[in-house]
């Protein structure tokens, strides 16, 4: 993803628009300091037409340069936002295993670090190109002014920029290691942020976290980006050096070359000094663009990771939950492919079937397999061998959305949203106020405008909630990844005995991962897992 090709997709026009009003802006500090030069070194009174030459320059110069600002600012707005909710598409099209991989943590420090240094970039584009745009300006004049000085300023400008690149290049490598270290220390927040409880139980512990991973990873950083910010420094003294050297060839060496008449003279001594604050500031920027330049690479390598295994099509239309017949699995397969494993753990071949109405529980020990079947159940991962089959058609790649409209799943480590995204209608709020009701939670929890009125509730509180939305969404499967296991003896009695027959009675097909062997007798067929192959499948098909 380059900075530019977003900037151009944002608004061809508008940045087409602003670099040419720009370069007029440039044209007309050019001829101000032409004017300057006429002032000074001219015989006599002023003419009346060079004073309103002047001024009318001078206006032009500050419209231009406004309209150049406020065009960049729209457009570098508008490439945030893009780049914002591009990103967040390209998050919900990749595959779930790709996001896996790549881990929350440097997910969440590309959505800040990147789009923030690309900001932090593209908020000075205007400044850049009104900057280059007078330095260009200044060139022409000078090359009008005499052919021999500007070819002279060229050269010296051409080393000077050569030596500054040299500079960049070396601390464009200081700044990618930098953002390599970001992704490390995000890691180290998420896991302060969520393993805060276990660092204040703990004094070592938690001095050990600090010295051991987050200090250096924060120490890294710091010292990439002063070596960074360092050569940037090296680069504008080098600049600095070279513009007095400039000023000093023009005022005593080319004299002594050969005659330069006054005009000359101070035509290019005005242009040289007047060129000093764009070119600070160009190069001062310049860093800023690396950065932006660095982090948008960051972004690009993450989205190719994410998408590994190919983006997803998200139709538009959505399609309804419908009725079914028969789920099959037909010997479908999924391994963890990690780097760090000489044997990874593969689940299957497995065949499953499932049929409207049929409780299923599927029961394993820990780490057998029942939540990764549960994902390549709902179609959250794609079988790597294997088929499903909806009623005899097997689903393809361009299946894949659809085919996990058939679910309402709640898994053990589910997100509650606050909003009843998508399912806000007036009949289902009543619905939803009645299972309220039936969840026990109608004191603590209100619907209110199609969101609930709090979520900081208990665990298993929250977990009832998380059922009340697979509820609403009403459709045809239900899988429940050991959704009982934080409720108390009461409701877990409620949930196996009377909201389970509920949902089977309601022509629901049902699959529950459960460790509560005393409700097993209540499942239609029990499924056990032992190391990602079914062992054992007690209990009647039901055949609708
Ligand atoms: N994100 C992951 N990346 C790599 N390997 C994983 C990942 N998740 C699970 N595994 C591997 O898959 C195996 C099965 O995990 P799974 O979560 O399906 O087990 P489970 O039967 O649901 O266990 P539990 O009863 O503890 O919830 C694990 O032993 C682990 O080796």
């Amino acid at each position: 993803m380059n900075v530019f090709s977003l900037l151009l997709r944002v608004s061809r026009g508008h940045f087409a628009l602003a670099v040419v009003l720009g370069v007029i802006s440039g044209a007309c500090s050019a001829r101000l300091i032409s004017l300057i030069n006429e002032a000074l070194t001219r015989e006599g009174p002023l003419e009346r037409g060079l004073v309103l030459t002047f001024v009318g320059v001078g206006l032009l110069a500050m419209v231009t340069r406004g309209v150049t600002q406020m065009l960049l600012t729209r457009l570098n707005v508008g490439t945030l936002y893009q780049l914002r909710m591009r990103l967040s598409r390209r998050i919900l099209e990749a595959p779930l295993r790709g996001l896996e991989r790549v881990g929350s943590a440097r997910v969440m420090s590309a959505l800040q670090e990147d789009a923030l240094a690309i900001n932090q970039g593209l908020a000075h584009l205007p400044t850049v190109v009104i900057s280059a745009a007078t330095t260009l300006g200044c060139l022409m004049y000078l090359a009008w002014l005499s052919g021999r000085v500007f070819v002279g300023m060229v050269a010296v400008l051409v080393l000077g920029l050569s030596v500054y690149g040299l500079l960049q290049r070396r601390s464009r490598v200081f700044l990618q290691r930098a953002r390599t270290q970001a992704d490390l220390l995000f890691q180290h927040f998420d896991a302060l942020t969520r393993g805060i409880k276990e660092l204040k139980l703990h004094r070592r512990r938690r001095g050990a976290f600090l010295t051991e991973h987050l200090e250096p990873a924060a120490g890294a950083i710091r010292r990439l980006f002063t070596r960074s910010a360092d050569l940037g420094m090296l680069g504008q003294s080098w600049a600095f050096l070279l513009h007095f050297s400039l000023i000093g060839l023009l005022l005593f060496a080319f004299p002594a070359w050969g005659e330069v008449d006054r005009r000359t003279l101070v035509g290019y001594t005005l242009v040289v000094l007047y060129l000093q604050a764009p070119l600070d500031t160009l190069l001062n920027l310049l860093h800023l663009l690396l950065r932006a330049g660095v982090a948008a690479r960051h972004l690009e390598q993450m989205g190719l990771s994410l998408t590994e295994d190919g983006a997803e099509a998200t139709p538009t239309e959505v399609p309804e939950p419908r009725a079914f017949q028969k789920l099959e699995l037909v010997g479908v397969t999924h391994a963890y492919h990690r780097e760090d494993e000489d044997r990874p753990f593969t689940l299957g071949p497995i065949d499953l079937t499932l049929v409207p109405g049929e409780c299923v529980f599927l029961v394993g020990g820990n780490g057998s397999g029942k939540t990764t079947l549960a994902k390549l159940l709902t179609g959250l991962y794609w079988p790597e061998s294997g088929e499903l089959r909806v009623d005899g058609r097997v689903m393809t790649d361009a299946d894949r959305d659809g085919y996990r409209e058939y679910f309402s799943v709640v898994f053990s480590d589910f997100h509650l949203f606050e909003h009843l995204l998508g399912l806000g209608s007036t009949r289902l709020v009543a619905r939803a106020e009645e299972l309220l009701r039936r969840l026990r939670l109608e004191r603590k929890v209100r619907i209110e405008g199609g969101r609930l009125s709090t979520t900081a509730l208990s665990q298993g509180q929250r977990k009832r909630l998380a059922l009340l939305t697979a509820y609403l969404e009403d459709r045809p499967i239900y899988v429940f990844d050991e959704w009982a296991a934080d409720q108390d003896p009461v409701f877990k009695d409620v949930f196996y005995r009377e909201l389970l027959p509920e949902l089977k009675a309601a022509g629901k097909a049902l699959v529950v991962i459960s460790h509560d062997d005393r409700y097993f007798a209540l499942a239609d067929r029990v499924v056990r897992l032992e190391s990602g192959r079914v062992v054992e499948s007690t209990g009647m098909q039901q055949v609708s």
